[in-house]
């Protein structure tokens, strides 16, 4: 509960004439459907709607007071300011007492691995015997307790609302994924950043940003936000072996630690031996070296490894448990997750949806497939369609045959989607299979034993957008039971 003048004073330079005498706000919202009695309304233009619109409809539910662009004819006070996405991180901060000022909070951003590496780090705390709380595209967690997110980084208010929770819960860090759209928005404005993490940068959402340079300018937003004072350890991890770190790291005036396949980088693997059943190298580190053999497959995973081991050495957990949660690790659902299977096929779920997540992935199953190699892809509708003939050229050139299908066409028409991504295309090994179901039992009934089976693009995802229709469909349940029949 917070008296409304009280909050409103976080606002910098703000005045405003309207009497609020005894205000007090018990919940804040943006969305009028969540507002409850007591509730402060604030207003958002989006992208799809005005949310001023909705102010009346918002005092009905009980709201006593709304923060607006313009005055409103309402029988509650109004407080007009001139940018209500730019007041409601503020708004929400204040409300929440400044929540990640009270423990660590590590934050990932980049193109590929945010996930991978946020839930590594996880793994480490939690090794280490401490609590965590973690947001990202899967779910929002507080050790075992699960709240659902629409976006990998949500809006401000869910997160300041999250970070109070974790506070409440005693947890020892937060660690959570921040997406360019984020960071573009402000959703992340207040967030009090401990170390920031760059995993890479390669194309995806141009649609938004337009540009590469907007996209990497976006990504290097997070870095600025670590701050510029030295009162506290604060470290930005980058990826040295990427250029766009070398943009990144003028971001910010804190510690540079690196992270490479070099000796020139602060922690760097040497000896990487990539096998059918994981990887294995030397994890050096500024003060010690250990030999991983983990199950996670791939070159990028230990790049992934890398930035985890990084952040925890910084975190003080001990290297011994570091070494050990990567030699253990099974890592993430839908990301490069075997689906078991009798026939023996290797039938892979992986979430690459982006043109360097699938080459990376393709590249990681052609170092061990001696048979035959199909990937089932698609990609979103209403998203970057400059990535969809890559996605289609990788998709060709490293598999033996490609099943091109649909992946949440959503307002789009999945055919002409299809058609995006095979228009350039000068290679003819690829099919059609619009229905996602079909397309993984087509790839089904043509592998022989020895063949792999990449199933991309929805990984975890346990829906497919078709219009406005969020229909069930899960890559692993699918593949799985036509594997069984
Ligand atoms: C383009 C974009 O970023 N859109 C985000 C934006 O939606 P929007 O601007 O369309 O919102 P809107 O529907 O116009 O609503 C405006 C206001 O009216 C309110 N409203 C709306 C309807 C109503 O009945 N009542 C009501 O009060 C809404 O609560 C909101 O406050 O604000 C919403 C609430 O915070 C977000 O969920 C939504 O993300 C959508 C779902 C989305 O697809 N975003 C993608 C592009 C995205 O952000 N992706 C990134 C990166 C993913 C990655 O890792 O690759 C992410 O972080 O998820
Ligand atoms: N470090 C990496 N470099 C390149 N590709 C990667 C890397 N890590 C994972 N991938 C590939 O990218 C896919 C997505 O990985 P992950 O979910 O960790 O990324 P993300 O950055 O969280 O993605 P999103 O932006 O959708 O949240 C994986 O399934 C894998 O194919
Ligand atoms: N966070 C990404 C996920 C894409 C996953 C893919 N399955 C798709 O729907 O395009 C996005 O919204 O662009
Ligand atoms: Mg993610």
């Amino acid at each position: 509960m917070k008296r409304l003048e009280n909050l409103i004073k976080h606002i910098p330079n703000f005045k405003h004439s309207v009497v609020l005498d005894n205000v007090v706000i018990n919940s804040m919202e943006i969305d009028h459907r969540e507002v409850k009695q007591g509730s402060l309304f604030i207003c958002i233009k989006g992208f799809t709607v005005d949310g001023h619109q909705y102010a009346k409809a918002a005092c009905d539910n009980g709201a006593v007071a709304v923060i607006a662009e313009r005055d409103l004819d309402l029988a509650v006070p109004v407080i007009v300011v001139k940018d209500t996405s730019h007041v409601l991180p503020i708004l929400a901060n204040a409300f929440f007492d400044s929540p990640t000022t009270n423990f660590p909070l590590i934050g990932v951003t980049g193109t590929n691995g945010k996930t991978s590496v946020t839930h590594l780090i996880e793994e480490m705390f939690q090794g280490n015997q401490q609590k965590t709380g973690i947001i990202g595209t899967i779910e929002m967690r507080i050790n075992d307790q699960v709240t659902p997110v629409k976006n990998t980084t949500p809006d401000a208010l869910f997160l300041q609302k999250s970070f109070k929770r974790m506070e409440e819960e005693k947890v020892d860090a937060a660690i959570m994924e921040v997406s360019s759209h984020a960071l573009e928005q402000g959703r992340v404005h207040g967030c009090d950043f401990d170390i920031a993490v760059f995993t890479n940068l390669s194309q995806d959402h141009l649609d938004y940003h337009v540009s590469m340079d907007h996209y990497l300018f976006a990504k290097s937003l997070l870095f600025a936000q670590l701050g510029n004072d030295y009162k506290e350890k604060k470290y930005a991890i980058l990826n040295i072996d990427d250029p766009s770190s070398l943009f990144i790291m003028r971001a910010t005036a804190q510690p540079i630690i690196t992270y490479g396949l070099t000796d020139e980088a602060d922690f760097y693997a040497a000896n990487i031996e990539l096998k059918a059943d994981g990887v294995s190298f030397d994890l050096h580190t500024p003060t010690q070296s250990l030999k991983i053999n983990s199950n996670l497959m791939g070159l990028f995973s230990v790049y992934n490894m890398l930035a985890a081991a990084a952040s925890a050495y910084y975190c003080n957990i001990d290297l011994a448990i570091v070494q050990k949660v990567l030699n253990n690790t099974n890592g993430v659902k839908g990301r490069f997750q075997p689906v078991a299977n009798d026939r023996g096929l290797g039938v892979i779920v992986d979430y690459a949806h982006t043109p360097d997540s699938l080459e990376n992935v393709l590249k990681t199953v052609k170092k061990f497939c001696n048979g035959e190699i199909s990937v089932v892809v698609g990609c979103g509708g209403d998203r970057d369609k400059t990535k969809r003939p890559q996605m289609a050229h990788i998709a060709c050139e490293y598999a033996d045959k490609a099943i091109f299908t649909s992946d949440n066409p959503r307002s789009e028409s999945p055919e002409d989607i299809i058609e995006d991504m095979i228009r350039p295309l000068e290679k003819d090994n690829f099919q059609i299979v619009i229905d996602r179901k079909e397309a993984i039992k087509s790839a089904v009934e043509q592998a022989k034993e020895g063949d792999v089976i990449l199933i991309a693009g929805k990984g975890h995802e346990t829906y497919q957008i078709i219009g406005d229709q969020v229909l069930e469909f899960d890559d692993v349940k699918v593949a799985n039971q036509l594997l069984q029949d």
